[in-house]
């Protein structure tokens, strides 16, 4: 008798239940320190001198977008509010191109104007970095959504920067291979969006973050050149890697048209399990253990709180289908032979059992069952925003040290917040740190940062693991990265954008032009 029939409480068909800084802070100048000093750092800064968009703009987008021009202001609403509703600008206009060469004539258009614009995908971003500031032009992916080529021996996908992330895994697994990336938002965000923020998710611990699986990019810079960088070759070391520039850097180096990615075949078997553990040490032990148990096969390794859990149920109604615990692990398994991945999982769930480390859990092997189960780590983000307002911290550190933070942060606010919670990527050291309370609190802000970014510099982590800087965090990257790493960035972006119409006042602080 196996593991799973052994520990079976309700035995579904599939499912089974048991009962069971480098310190950069000491390099900062006196202008840097101001700067984060400076009481809401996340705020917008002045608008800088761009120029307005007059009526012969307007008839020049016109011609060039017929219908695709979008000014009514019903219309423009949603594209100027991010997703959280935390920030929002007032673009009159919005464009919506569907080729290269039109993307290459707007920016033309717009650098020889000085107009700013700002690039947005499915403007699903946390750290307001899709949306204008102030009257930017909003230059949407959204009608370049065209699948380009897709080679099935080598598994490489090129396709158009607004595709939407779920649309190309449903096209993907039609054709028996998936995308190396998959996050909560699929369902809305454009892979331009996933590379421009380098977005990381749910299988980064298996597939590795897009710098390796992006293997080429179209890109257009400020003044309208198309750089075309869409190769689709595994190895290639001839110069720089200038993609890697436009990985990660928010649209403020270029407005990526298209991608080239790496994908791979689609697992045969995939298993998902979900455990229950009661400290946070006994959950860093389950980690160890099921990598060295599971190997090649594990494909996620994902965490949650009590507290989470409990907003999952007042919230969305989801149902928690394991005993109550502390902490809540995700584990996901994806290989090609399901008698092979189901012993190992079976032997690696009976050692973290009889050795107390996992308290209760259940498994699932059935699609629905298995998105049922996902659905408890990929909607906590959903569940928060029923809270009021949430201060989101996207934290990377050592692995060992994620929940202390969260632990500490509880202690340093007591009463004053509503909620602090943990969850995250703890395969990559990568926690969400949440911290509710009903609504803007600037007393509550006040005691939160600069507290979580000293906090994250002392142990020489990141202040953003993978949502990126945009507006809100962007004059914090001191905490991250020294102040001459900062200053070659500036050098960077003037080089490419001399006049700093893409994507203003987002990712670099605002001493740096
Ligand atoms: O809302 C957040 O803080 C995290 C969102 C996302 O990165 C996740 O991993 O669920
Ligand atoms: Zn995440």
């Amino acid at each position: 008798m196996g593991i799973f029939q052994r520990f079976a409480r309700i035995p579904l068909k599939s499912t089974y239940i048991w009962s069971l800084c480098r310190q950069y802070s000491t390099d900062l100048t006196a202008v840097d320190r101001a700067l984060i000093q400076h009481r809401n750092p996340g705020a917008a800064p002045p608008r800088l001198p761009f120029s307005r968009v007059t009526q012969e703009d307007l008839a020049f987008f016109r011609t060039l977008l017929p219908g695709r021009t979008i000014t009514d202001p019903d219309l423009l609403k949603s594209s100027n509010v991010d997703w959280l509703k935390t920030v929002e600008g007032n673009s009159e206009v919005l464009l919506r191109p569907k080729t290269t060469e039109e993307v290459s004539q707007i920016l033309r258009y717009c650098n020889e104007r000085n107009l700013a614009v700002c690039p947005q995908g499915g403007n699903t971003g946390l750290v307001g970095g899709s949306v204008p500031v102030f009257d930017e032009i909003i230059l949407s992916t959204s009608l370049m959504k065209q699948v380009i080529t897709f080679d099935n021996i080598s598994g490489i996908l090129t396709c158009q920067a607004g595709c939407v992330l779920e649309n190309l895994s449903n096209y993907l697994e039609e054709r028996d291979f998936i995308m190396p990336l998959d996050l909560g938002a699929k369902g809305s965000c454009h892979i331009g969006g996933n590379v421009s923020t380098n977005a990381g998710g749910l299988r980064l611990l298996r597939y590795g973050s897009l710098r390796g699986t992006v293997l080429g990019l179209e890109v257009v810079l400020a003044d309208g050149r198309i750089l075309n960088c869409l190769a689709t070759l595994r190895k290639d070391n001839t110069g720089y890697d200038l993609k890697q520039l436009f990985i990660g850097s928010e649209g403020t180096l270029g407005v990526i048209t298209a991608v080239s990615i790496l994908c791979p075949r689609k697992p045969k078997a995939v298993n998902v399990a979900f455990l229950g553990c009661s400290s946070f040490q006994q959950l860093l032990e389950t980690f160890q253990c099921c990598r060295g148990m599971l190997g090649e096969i594990l494909s996620a390794f994902e965490f949650l709180d009590a507290s989470c859990m409990s907003l999952l149920e007042k919230h969305l109604k989801l149902t928690n289908p394991i005993t109550e615990s502390p902490f809540y692990i995700v584990i996901e398994t994806a290989g090609s032979n399901a008698t092979h991945d189901e012993e190992k999982l079976h032997k690696f769930l009976e050692e973290v059992m009889t050795s107390s480390l996992v308290t209760d859990g259940t498994v699932a092997t059935e699609a629905t069952k298995i998105k049922a189960l996902w659905s408890l780590r990929e909607r906590v983000t959903e569940a928060l925003t029923h809270e009021g307002y949430t201060y989101k911290y996207d934290i990377s550190l050592p692995v060992e040290k994620i929940y202390d933070l969260v632990q500490d942060m509880r202690g340093h606010l007591g009463d004053m917040a509503k909620n602090v919670v943990g969850y995250g990527h703890v395969g990559d050291g990568n926690l969400h740190l949440n911290i509710t309370s009903p609504s803007k609190d600037p007393a509550l802000l006040a005691a939160i940062e600069p507290y979580v970014y000293e906090w994250t510099s002392k142990w020489k982590g990141s202040i953003s693991a993978e949502h990126g800087l945009g507006l809100k965090k962007r004059n914090y990257i001191y905490y991250s990265k020294p102040s001459e790493a900062v200053a070659l960035m500036g050098s960077i972006k003037a080089m490419l954008d001399p006049k700093g119409i893409l994507n203003p006042y987002k990712t670099l602080p605002d001493n740096i032009h």
